[in-house]
């Protein structure tokens, strides 16, 4: 990606910072960058394309998508609208829709989650109704919690998307299927008879994706604007099902993967910020008769950063190896293979909820260490958090998901038990859960993180079993071991993102020089000390660690933190942000931080004045006792 040519588009970068625009010029801002942004770096997703290069597509997309400080009304439109028509839609549709969403002659978003309803797709209402007569779909919002509510850029940006809706043919509920909607006219962008459109209002971060609400009245599309790639409605209304129901939430699956990257560039943007403001940064005076030192000194300031560094690593590392695995299962699903489509889902419903935890915190954390200029929105410390923060809910809330690869953890020790093969990324569970004595390598720390999982899972299968033993319905001892069935899938995803770092990093550390590997070793050294660390309740459960063997662990993360200090500030160089890009007062490649929050403190509306006519209106008199 040329981020040169991007950047230099004249009116691309804001002149007036966003924070001092209303509500409704930050959306029109954007929709101005948007389709300049998109004229420039107009790229399509090419089903020819290799993994690397659909995976760097994707990365230029969370990049470039970087630019736009609350993510562009067009964000759906990339993630969600096309991948769609790619994975849903049949041969004949994907060729007609594909060419005009790549083209941008429509813009369209994806409307799944209503009012009533975001987590149980199972219980979503809105109608889709077969006539035979017409051969039609008769699309209705029954109930005000029907209304689609959520889906980006629905408001005023897109006029066509994919509603998810119950397909009902005489009178019978066939389930969820895709169908292709235009919602506004292609002319006049008006909302079509029987479309209600508005925006949701003011939102935590996202404020310019355009989120919207949508509700339908008796609207009529014709027969072919089902997707009917997995499941077909013939002329006469005979209703023909797929292979598997699931497979109309591949979308979902293909997202909570980008997330995975894209976490790992949030991440990524905000320890750069965080680091390089710590590294000008000088503060308090340990030693009288020495200079105030960097704060990028402080073994504490090293503690709250350095692990950012080494977990945007981990998570890069990750999603490379989960796109792999989407990209095969993928060319499976096309052939009607689907026996790998449960494992894929859930990795990601373990990967997407602990980079998204992790991303968060440590976002957060970046933003806390850079005290109180962190807290400035100049920084775009708070804007990454927001930004980061909704990937916790949005593609399947955490807990739900975390829940969903609890059901495959489940499944998998419990047949395991009975005898049948573990395979994939679960074989670990057959492996040896007893731990003799503690192995401080990280080999043997990434073992102990599996036999942990091993324990969690074998643990919670027999809380439940004993719960079903006592009279309690499978339904009712679930939810009352949900608490520790997430807690299984956790450490189950702990040990995947551990061990796949590691195995990426290995692969890879053939071919760097050695000064580069030896400081990208030291990151995954980090990486599985600290979590030993930060899990040795768990460590002291089940992997034998003696607090002789915690004494070690501790100093070995102190020596760590030491040895990665020279390398520190070239690390986050090394992620190679632009500071259009950083869009922050605090991150640039100069250092000149205190010089951009003055310039950006003048940039504030109230100082093109002295005095605010508020003085004279209201504090003087007031001050006078004359209110
Ligand atoms: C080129 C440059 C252009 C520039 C243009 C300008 C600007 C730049 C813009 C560019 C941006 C590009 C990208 C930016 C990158 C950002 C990162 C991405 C951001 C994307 C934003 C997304 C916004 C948000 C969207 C949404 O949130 S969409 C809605 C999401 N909703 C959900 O996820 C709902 C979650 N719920 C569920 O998935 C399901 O309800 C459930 C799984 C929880 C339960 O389902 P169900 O009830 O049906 O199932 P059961 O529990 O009964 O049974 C479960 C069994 O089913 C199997 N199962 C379940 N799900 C799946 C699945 N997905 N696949 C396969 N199998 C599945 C289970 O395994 C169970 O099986 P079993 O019975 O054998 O155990
Ligand atoms: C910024 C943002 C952008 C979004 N964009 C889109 C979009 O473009 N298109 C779209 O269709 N949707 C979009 N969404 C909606 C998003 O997909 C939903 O918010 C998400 O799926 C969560 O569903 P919910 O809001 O109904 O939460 P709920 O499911 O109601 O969650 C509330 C609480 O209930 C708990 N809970 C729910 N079910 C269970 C269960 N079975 N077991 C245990 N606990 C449970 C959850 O863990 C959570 O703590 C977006 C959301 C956000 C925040």
């Amino acid at each position: 990606m040329d981020e040169q040519k991007v950047l230099s588009i004249k009116g691309l970068l804001d002149d007036t910072p966003e924070e001092y625009l209303s509500h409704k010029e930050k959306y029109e801002n954007s929709i101005r960058k948007s389709v300049l942004f998109y004229k420039t770096l107009h790229s399509t997703e090419d089903e020819n394309m290799s993994v690397d290069e659909k995976t760097k597509l994707n990365f230029r997309n969370i990049v470039t998508s970087a630019i736009f400080k609350d993510n562009s009304p067009f964000m759906l439109h990339n993630s969600m609208f096309i991948p769609t028509i790619m994975g849903q839609g049949t041969d004949e549709q994907r060729e007609y829709w594909m060419k005009r969403a790549k083209n941008m002659e429509i813009i369209g978003t994806y409307a799944q989650t209503e009012l009533g309803h975001g987590t149980f797709i199972r219980g979503l209402e809105t109608q889709a109704t077969y006539d035979p007569d017409t051969e039609e779909f008769v699309l209705h919002s029954p109930v005000l919690s029907s209304y689609k509510w959520w889906p980006g850029g629905l408001a005023h940006t897109a006029n066509y998307c994919i509603v998810m809706a119950r397909l009902y043919i005489k009178g019978k509920s066939h389930g969820i299927h895709p169908f292709m909607v235009q919602i506004r006219d292609e002319e006049t962008h008006m909302p079509l008879p029987g479309i209600k459109l508005g925006e949701i209002g003011a939102k935590l971060g996202f404020n310019t994706v355009n989120n919207g609400f949508l509700g339908f009245e008796n609207h009529r599309i014709s027969r072919d604007r089902m997707l009917m790639k997995n499941a077909q409605v013939l002329k006469d209304g005979t209703f023909v099902a797929g292979s598997n129901s699931k497979l109309t939430y591949g979308t979902m699956v293909y997202v909570r993967v980008l997330i995975v990257s894209n976490m790992a560039n949030m991440l990524a943007k905000a320890v750069t910020i965080a680091l390089r403001y710590s590294a000008i940064r000088r503060q308090s005076q340990p030693k009288p008769d020495e200079p105030e030192p960097q704060i990028l000194d402080y073994v504490t300031q090293q503690h709250k950063l350095f692990i950012a560094i080494a977990s945007s690593h981990a998570f890069y590392m990750n999603a490379m190896w989960l796109w792999e695995i989407y990209y095969s299962v993928s060319l499976q699903l096309a052939s009607g293979k689907l026996d790998n489509l449960p494992e894929l889902h859930a990795l990601a419903c373990c990967l997407k909820p602990l980079s998204t935890i992790d991303a968060t915190a440590m976002i957060e954390k970046c933003r806390l260490a850079c005290g109180g200029h962190g807290y400035m929105l100049s920084a775009n410390l708070a804007q990454t958090y927001g930004l980061a923060t909704a990937a916790y809910t949005y593609e399947g809330e955490n807990t739900v998901l975390l829940l969903q690869a609890a059901r495959s953890l489940v499944k998998a020790w419990v047949g395991h038990v009975k005898g049948r093969p573990l395979k994939g990324t679960m074989a670990y569970l057959a492996g040896d859960s007893t731990v003799k004595a503690w192995d401080g390598s990280i080999d043997g720390i990434i073992q102990s993180f599996k036999v942990v999982a091993i324990r969690k899972i074998s643990s919670v299968v027999k809380i439940l079993q004993d719960y079903e033993k006592s009279g309690l319905s499978p339904e009712d001892a679930w939810n009352k071991a949900s608490v520790f069935l997430t807690a299984a899938s956790e450490a189950h995803g702990r040990a995947v993102l551990l061990s796949v770092y590691k195995s990426e990093m290995d692969k890879r550390a053939a071919v760097l020089s050695p000064p580069l590997r030896k400081v990208l070793l030291q990151l995954v050294d980090l990486y599985v000390t600290y979590w030993a660390l930060e899990k040795v309740g768990d460590m002291l459960l089940y992997a034998s660690i003696t607090d002789k063997d915690v004494d070690e662990l501790q100093r070995r993360y102190i020596e760590l933190l030491a040895a990665i200090r020279p390398n520190a500030v070239g690390l986050v160089d090394a992620f190679d942000f632009r500071d259009e890009i950083l869009n922050s007062t605090l991150g640039a490649y100069d250092g000149r931080a205190y010089e951009r929050l003055m310039e950006e403190a003048m940039k504030s509306p109230l100082n093109a004045e002295p005095v605010n006519q508020t003085f004279h209106k209201y504090l003087k008199p007031f001050m006078r006792g004359k209110l």
